[in-house]
């Protein structure tokens, strides 16, 4: 079975399907601090929102941010949902995603949802923009997922979360920039 990098949470074995950076050894990390990111996808759709501030602004990505004291991962990823795009959503756990960034305090340990419906108005937050694209080719209406505007390791996962195949995977990032030193994705497989 795979060689799991460390900070990796899974409850079944994985199998890889990406990795890089073979000869750099994963940074060693003393604190970890837990974030949510959810995603809706829809009829060959995926909501995603444009980051306006904070952590990866510029970027886009799904809905997400901190787990908050007394909160299950699941419990945050809805009050994240509502707080940024103004929906909410039969959100399910789909993965798992573990970040190092020289300099932060913490490294970012994720957990990811999904959900096929929403209910409520989507709207623009202090925090998102929020816009639909296609997740296949671009169509008439719909750009297609703008990888080249998101995280540099969201290429590698996103796939999964496209294919309803569960995943987990890590990524140690340089200091200030969207550049990756090594990375390892894979997939569960079942036991
Ligand atoms: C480093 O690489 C990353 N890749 C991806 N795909 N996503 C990342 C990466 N680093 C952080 N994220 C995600 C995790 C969260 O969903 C957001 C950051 O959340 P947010 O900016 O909202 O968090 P806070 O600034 O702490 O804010 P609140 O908890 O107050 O909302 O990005």
């Amino acid at each position: 079975m795979a060689d799991v990098p460390p900070g990796v949470v899974h409850s079944e074995p994985l199998v890889e399907t990406a990795s890089g950076g073979a000869d750099v050894k994963w940074t060693a990390y003393e604190k970890t601090k837990q974030y949510t990111n959810a995603f809706i996808l829809q009829d060959g759709k995926i909501l995603l929102g444009y980051k306006k501030r904070g952590i990866g602004e510029g970027l886009w990505n799904g809905f997400g941010g901190k787990v908050e004291p007394g909160e299950t991962p699941a419990q945050a990823a809805v009050r994240e949902l509502k707080e940024e795009a103004g929906i909410e959503a039969p959100l399910r756990e789909c993965g798992t995603l573990f970040f190092h960034v020289p300099g932060l305090e913490n490294a970012f340990d994720i957990r990811l949802f999904v959900a096929n419906e929403y209910s409520g108005e989507i709207i623009e937050t202090d925090e998102m923009r929020p816009r639909w694209f296609s997740t296949g080719d671009a169509t008439a209406d719909l750009e297609p997922i703008p990888y080249a505007k998101m995280w540099a390791d969201d290429v590698y996962w996103i796939p999964h979360l496209l294919a309803g195949e569960k995943f987990a995977g890590r990524a140690d990032f340089t200091a200030d920039s969207n550049t990756m030193t090594k990375y390892w994705f894979g997939k569960e497989v079942e036991a």
